[in-house]
């Protein structure tokens, strides 16, 4: 069987302002996104991971599994449960909506991503803190990770760890995520350093809902590590309580609806990352000054997105008139941008598992699809009939499971018609309620279709109640017509439609 699923991470905005290092919010709509299909372990084949990519750093990521950063993360976080391979036909598609090195937790949310991913290959249930101890061994500051997985306005602390407890910023990287070397054997870099148990401690603040956010993304990019080669290594006093102050203050006030801008716009003042970081983004000082509540009605409280160079201005109306100011003096500086407006993710990263589908195996299924058909169908059919159907054309039952619960099934036969023609013939469909307006039913129909097609079919067929116009209207969007109405032809008296898929040249004639 084939599983598959989905896993998200969305952008992040790390610092706002004064919280440097510990506060983060994640925004909606601008995500990482993975959708992934594979066998379940054990992995017999040691195939190799295929992984293509559209968006954002397309062209530029490496798409071998042992240099790509979120799946180095994921065979980091398998190995660390002495899983040493990946699984078998593992297909990842990326997506990615966050541009790099532009402050919006591009990398953070690569590492959650590969965290999540491992968690749901090897169904592994880790906790959110323990996915937080895996990213916190990569990433190395929780601000965007911590975000980017519980979702919302999150502040977070790193733990001090007893004595003797492996001190993950004393790992060196090349140890948690060594760069394999081209002839890397499966048995390569097996025993990773495992990291201590709540390496991060994390909380969620309020955030009214009228706060919105407006994010200008310079074109040039601005990698973390340089960000933050500029800063001191020590502090004037004076400067931390500065940040402190405000700090005490912004957590709350933006929980507070309807929002201060005053109280915002002082309290997303910063000394301690943001006037070392102004030459490398021109305009920078001008902007965090300049425009205010006063000067830009509906600004609450302007800074940088994370280490820059993406401007990040909290706002409740006006986003035109605030991007106007930040372009201006951008322009002046010679920056080119563009700009979103977001709203708060207050979901975080998911991990969505899919319906898997399946061909009929053997007859511990039986239960499952006359449970299925009985549940639904008005036709009451006895063992024999199902046996007859599942025992002389195994390769035409396909069913649908979500996780171990059977949720859809369809089953067919084939045959010479004695009109010469090979005639498929779906005998049997049905989805849980439940489970409905899902595509379940479609994609049932589609590999029925499939396999009936592939082994010569020239024409399908298959009989539904005259009055049911939801069926009707299923199978003629497939690409069935009306062939005949057959008059009383179900044991309830009822007259049923003929319903006929001729097949054509093209194979995919029928999607
Ligand atoms: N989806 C991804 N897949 C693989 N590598 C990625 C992905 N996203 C980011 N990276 C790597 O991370 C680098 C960017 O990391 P960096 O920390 O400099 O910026 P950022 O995460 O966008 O900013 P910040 O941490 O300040 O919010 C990219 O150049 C790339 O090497
Ligand atoms: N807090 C970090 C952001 C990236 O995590 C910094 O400003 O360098």
């Amino acid at each position: 069987m084939t599983r598959n699923f989905t896993v998200k991470v969305p952008a992040t905005s790390a610092n706002l302002a004064c919280g440097f290092d510990c506060l983060g919010a994640s925004w909606d709509g601008i995500d990482l996104s993975l959708s992934v299909s594979h066998k379940p372990y054990p992995a017999t084949q040691g195939s190799q991971p295929v992984i293509s990519y559209t968006g954002e750093g397309a062209g530029e990521v490496p798409l071998d599994p042992y240099k790509n950063l979120t799946t180095r993360v994921c065979i980091y976080v398998l190995r660390c449960h002495d899983i040493i391979e990946f699984p078998d036909d593992l297909v990842i598609k990326v997506h990615n909506e966050i541009p790099f090195g532009r402050g919006l937790g591009s990398s953070g949310a690569a590492v959650v991503a590969g965290v999540l991913l491992a968690d749901a290959l090897a169904d592994l249930h880790l906790s959110p803190s323990r996915q937080l101890d895996f990213a916190l061994m990569v990433e190395r500051h929780p601000d965007n990770v911590a975000a980017a997985l519980i979702g919302g306005f999150v502040g977070s602390y790193l733990k001090t760890l007893p004595q003797g407890a492996l001190d993950p910023s004393s790992v060196p990287m090349s140890e948690v995520l060594p760069e394999y070397p081209p002839d890397a054997s499966k048995d390569w870099g097996k025993k990773p350093p495992v990291p201590p148990q709540e390496i991060g401690h994390w909380l969620r603040y309020g955030w009214a809902e009228q706060i919105k956010a407006l994010v200008v993304i310079p074109q040039f990019e601005l990698s973390t590590a340089k960000a933050r080669g500029c800063l001191p290594a020590q502090y004037d006093r004076s400067d931390v309580v500065f940040n402190l102050q405000r700090l005490a203050v912004l957590t709350t006030a933006l929980s507070l609806s309807p929002p201060d801008p005053e109280l915002i716009w002082e309290a997303m003042q910063d000394k301690l990352h943001q006037p070392y970081r102004s030459e490398l983004i021109p305009g920078l000082p001008e902007i965090t000054k300049t425009l205010t509540p006063k000067s830009h009605p509906g600004l609450l409280g302007i800074c940088l997105s994370g280490a820059g160079p993406t401007i990040l201005a909290l706002h409740t109306h006006n986003h035109e008139g605030i991007a106007q100011g930040i372009l201006d003096i951008f322009e002046r500086n010679g920056v080119k941008c563009r700009m979103e407006v977001k709203s708060i993710s207050m979901t975080g990263s998911t991990q969505v598992k899919g319906i898997n589908y399946t061909q009929y195996r053997d007859e511990t299924q039986l239960p499952s699809i006359m449970e299925l058909i009985d549940s639904e169908l008005s036709e009451p059919y006895i063992n024999m009939t199902y046996r007859y159907f599942v025992h002389t054309w195994p390769e035409l039952t396909f069913l649908a499971y979500d996780e171990t619960k059977a949720v859809g099934v369809v089953v067919c036969k084939q045959e010479r018609h004695k009109s010469g023609l090979m005639r498929g013939y779906i005998a049997m469909l049905s989805v849980r309620t439940d489970y409905r307006k899902q595509g379940i039913a479609t994609r049932l129909v589609q590999l029925a279709l499939e396999a009936m097609i592939s082994g010569g079919a020239e024409e399908i067929v298959l009989e539904t109640e005259v009055d049911n116009s939801t069926s009707i209207s299923f199978y003629k969007r497939l690409g069935f017509m009306s062939e005949k109405r057959l008059y009383r032809f179900y044991m309830n008296g009822k007259d049923a439609f003929r319903l006929c898929l001729p097949v054509v040249e093209s194979e995919d004639a029928y999607t």
